[in-house]
């Protein structure tokens, strides 16, 4: 199965409960997820000001001097939080990305069990001292969080499982949401806004200013994700692929190289970092399981770890070491499979 689009599904009638029409949305995020592992999200019921203020407010950020936002460096951090600077994240290999961001996640308390026992990912968020930064930004964490909630437990239904089946893993999960800056600099024309790659969680909510975002089809062709004013961009990730042995594609995407400036906020939505995922029995066939287990939370510190220089220091000095059985990096999604079959 290829496809040469995207679709666009128009949420409405899952976001209003509606008990007749959210079946057929169910049904067609369950098709999309299976023979595109992207679409696009409408009729969400996000208010277009929460967005705006977002925007706002990642602007107002990155246009400080570089000491103003290094003062949050997420290299400051061990809960992996806070700015990454243009060159700190490699992910396509040898080039670096062209890009800065900000990175937080579920905000916990300093006192929170997991982030004094040492946890990597979890804990309090490193807020900027910016007047109107934390407060737009929270707002709309936490209503694409609940959104994400409610699309976790359509894919669940769509699979003809219980709507909790995923969502049951759901309590604090390290769900990162990036803000991202591609900036204008035509001379940086030969460099990838971001190398193609697949996501670590569940699956991704973005909202993107510009165009720029491309995925791959089974026949390896780059396919556009067109711009659309007030969609998103929700793409399957790795965890969806694993748990459903591959009925998912967590579907490998890129940005092209960018000449205009760029912003884009994926919401990573994850379960708990203690989660096991594994195949469910009820995907494995007569060919078994396609993939090993991973702790979600392992998988996507295994996975940050090997892409962000400061976490690379810190293995080499032996600060911190890799889980157990770490991936390496984009060894799931349509394009490792091209080459060699998942493990
Ligand atoms: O900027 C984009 O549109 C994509 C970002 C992305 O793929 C990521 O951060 O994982
Ligand atoms: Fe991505």
């Amino acid at each position: 199965m290829t496809f040469n689009s995207i679709p666009t599904i128009d949420v409405t009638a899952l976001v209003a409960e509606d008990p007749v029409g959210r079946r057929d949305v169910i049904d067609e995020l369950g098709r999309a997820a299976r023979e595109v592992g992207f679409v696009q999200i409408v009729g969400h019921g996000i208010d277009p000001e929460s967005f705006a203020a977002l925007e706002d407010a990642a602007k107002r950020f990155f246009a400080q001097p570089d000491d103003a936002k290094m003062k949050v460096y997420i290299g400051n951090s061990t809960n992996h939080r806070g700015y990454v600077p243009a060159g700190e994240e490699v992910f396509a290999g040898a080039t670096p990305d062209h890009k800065e961001a900000y990175d937080l996640s579920i905000d916990l308390p300093a006192d929170d069990p997991d982030y004094l026992g040492g946890n990597p990912l979890l804990g309090p968020n490193q807020w900027p001292d910016l007047d109107g930064f934390a407060e737009p930004v929270s707002k709309y964490y936490d209503e694409v969080f609940s959104l994400g909630r409610v699309l976790l437990r359509a894919f669940a239904e769509s699979l003809g499982e219980p709507s909790d089946l995923f969502d049951r893993h759901v309590t604090t999960p390290p769900a990162q949401l990036r803000l991202i800056h591609y900036p204008h600099d035509p001379s940086a024309a030969d460099r990838p806004g971001i190398g193609a790659h697949t996501d670590y969680e569940v699956f991704t909510l973005l909202r993107p200013t510009a165009p720029g975002l491309e995925v791959v089809n089974a026949e390896g062709t780059w396919i556009d994700v067109p711009y659309t004013e007030d969609a998103f961009v929700l793409n399957i990730g790795d965890l969806l692929e694993i748990w459903t042995n591959g009925e998912f594609t967590a579907t490998s995407h890129r940005v092209r190289k960018v000449s205009h400036e760029r912003y884009s906020f994926p919401l990573f939505f994850n379960v708990d970092y203690n989660t096991w995922v594994e195949p469910l029995t009820q995907f494995v066939g007569a060919g078994g399981p396609r993939y090993d287990g991973v702790r979600a939370g392992d998988h996507l510190f295994a996975q940050t770890a090997q892409s962000f220089t400061y976490l690379q220091r810190r293995l080499a000095s032996g600060e911190i070491t890799l889980p157990d059985n770490a991936r390496p990096l984009y060894s799931l999604g349509r394009e490792a499979q091209r080459s060699a079959p998942a493990v």
